[in-house]
């Protein structure tokens, strides 16, 4: 494995956001990875900016999960250049919430700052919470637990937000649900988005942009032009699932 090129983006300070000009908060160029000798990630180039919500979809095992890793810089063993801001956050399937601390901790877990007890609570309360700060996170439900992940996340006010199926283990009713309220706080809070799904319809319902892996290369990169209203009954979300869903393999007939 070759050296990779690490640095640290610092969005916030110098660049006020302008349409279409918004910061970058994910820089890679020609990033790869192998495992024992064998390419699971090859060549990848992508840019993400700030308030932008990237979808990424791929076959399992096309290296969704490894990609995200290495923006979270949980994974530095690979080749390429990349650059991630310092404020980023990571949700995952499960909610990852320690269970011997309350939820108010919880989403404070490792903020230091005396003004970050009110952005927790105001958080809570932006996620449905306010009234269950001292509940144990074991008497949450699955969905409230990844509300909880959710203002865990934002409290660190990221410029990346970083998930990984973070709906994948939902019903369906509550996956609605937590759609209508990711879709608000990220419009409230304008980190770059990049979401891991297996689900094409969440995929096209949520993201300004989706991206596809295929064997590890990036194989479509494409703007979602849709209205944020009314965007399942569009003509043109048929559409772009038929052709979302060919690229993965799967012809609408198979669905
Ligand atoms: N730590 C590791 N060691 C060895 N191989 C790995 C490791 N992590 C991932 N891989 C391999 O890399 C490939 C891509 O895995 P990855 O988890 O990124 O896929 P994925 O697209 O997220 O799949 P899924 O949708 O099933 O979660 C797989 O073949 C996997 O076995």
């Amino acid at each position: 494995m070759g050296t990779p090129t690490a640095g640290t983006l610092s969005t916030s300070a110098a660049s006020p956001r302008r349409d279409g000009e918004s910061p970058v908060v994910v820089d890679a160029r020609g990033v790869a990875r192998s495992f024992d000798g064998r390419g699971v990630l090859h060549d990848i180039t992508l840019q993400i900016r700030r308030g932008e919500f990237v979808a990424l979809l791929g076959r399992s095992g096309s290296g969704k999960s490894t990609l995200l890793r290495i923006l979270a810089q949980l994974d530095t063993e690979h080749d390429g250049d990349l650059r991630v801001p310092e404020r980023r956050a990571v949700a995952f399937q499960d909610s990852r919430l320690l269970p011997w601390a309350r939820v108010l901790p919880n989403v404070l877990l490792g903020l230091k700052d005396a003004r970050s007890r009110a952005r927790g609570e105001a958080l809570l309360a932006e996620v449905g919470l306010a009234d269950h700060a001292r509940a144990w996170p074991k008497t949450l439900s699955g969905g409230e637990q990844q509300r909880v992940a959710l203002a865990r996340a934002l409290a660190r006010d990221p410029e990346l937000l970083l998930m990984d199926e973070p709906f994948g283990a939902l019903d369906a009713l509550t996956r609605i649900r937590m759609h209508r309220l990711l879709r608000g706080l990220v419009a409230r809070h304008s980190p770059g988005v990049l979401l891991v799904t297996h689900d094409v319809d969440e995929a096209v319902l949520l993201a300004d942009r989706v991206i596809v892996l295929t064997d590890g290369h990036l194989s479509l990169d494409e703007p979602i032009d849709l209205p944020e209203v009314g965007r399942r009954s569009h003509p043109g979300f048929t559409a772009l699932r038929s052709r979302l869903l060919t690229e993965l393999g799967v012809g609408d007939d198979d669905h």
